[in-house]
């Protein structure tokens, strides 16, 4: 079993600084002032606030704070999922603000991986087929062998070949997570974005998915956006950044979890494992 990675010691938090770049820097996620509001009666309440955010190629980054202060929002944005009141999103130096629904939900598809904390695969088709689906709904052939060897190579990639003509059903959590990883890579995407992918996982099985994450980054030069609460979860990652009332408040590089734990505490949040 692969554990934590050592580290440096934890530093502090500093202040959000220039992770914001305009236009196209090569990077595979980029925010720059993106605003997300909501009407709460008479008023009108900021989601995000003004946040600007790089996240490189092949790079592994946390994104924390307390409930309430963003994160989804964050998520929802930056993935394409949900459009910005105001700012631009980039996705691999696409301008999702230019584009129109059909090209956000085929940008969705083929450049963007997710990962979510509920098991989301479909029961009634095999575990092939769930890490094809992707192909699939861009409509590649079912039965075609090119998306059979696609679909092969990545459950290859989380461990679970042995397994693709399984039922979903008959894995264990930790499995299903590794399937839902492998669906999440078989398109190649620009950038995964994983929501708490550990949340409902015990510690061991929670490892596992995180090496698997790690190393899509470390080994294929992947890039991976993971909102978690778990200090730990985020002692993998290269870059642990912290979200507070809509605004990107503090940055932690090579995040530890005291560090990460501390950080959260002076927030006021929980950093629960
Ligand atoms: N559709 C919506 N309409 C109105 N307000 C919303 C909507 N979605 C989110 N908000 C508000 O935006 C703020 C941030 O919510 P968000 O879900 O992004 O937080 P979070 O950090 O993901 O929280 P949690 O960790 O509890 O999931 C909250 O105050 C929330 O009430």
């Amino acid at each position: 079993m692969i554990r934590l990675r050592p580290r440096e010691s934890g530093r502090a938090t500093r202040e959000a600084e220039p992770l914001r770049t305009p236009g196209d820097d090569g990077a595979a996620l980029s925010l720059e002032s993106v605003t997300r509001s909501y009407r709460r009666g008479a008023r009108t309440v900021a989601a995000l606030d003004d946040v600007s955010v790089t996240v490189p190629r092949g790079s592994f980054v946390a994104v924390m704070g307390r409930s309430g202060s963003g994160k989804t929002t964050f998520l929802q944005c930056a993935a394409g999922l949900d459009r910005p009141t105001s700012g631009t999103v980039r996705i691999d130096g696409t301008d999702l603000s230019r584009i129109g629904e059909a090209a956000l939900t085929r940008l969705r598809r083929e450049r963007v991986g997710f990962v979510f904390q509920s098991l989301n695969l479909v029961p009634s088709l095999s575990v092939v087929e769930n890490a094809a689906l992707p192909l699939l709904l861009g409509g590649e052939a079912p039965g075609s062998a090119d998306v059979r060897a696609r679909a092969l190579r990545v459950l290859e990639a989380v461990g679970l070949a042995d397994r693709a003509d399984d039922s979903p059903l008959l894995l264990s959590g930790g499995q299903q997570q590794r399937v839902a990883i492998a669906r999440a890579l078989v398109t190649d995407p620009a950038v995964i974005f994983a929501d708490e992918p550990t949340g409902a996982l015990d510690p061991v099985t929670a490892a596992d998915v995180l090496t698997l994450l790690r190393g899509a980054v470390d080994r294929a030069g992947h890039t991976v956006v993971m909102v978690t609460h778990d200090p730990v979860a985020a002692s993998w990652t290269d870059r642990a950044l912290f979200i507070d009332a809509g605004r990107v408040v503090g940055v932690l590089d090579q995040p530890q979890p005291d560090g990460v734990a501390q950080a959260m505490k002076r927030l006021g949040g929980s950093a629960r494992p």
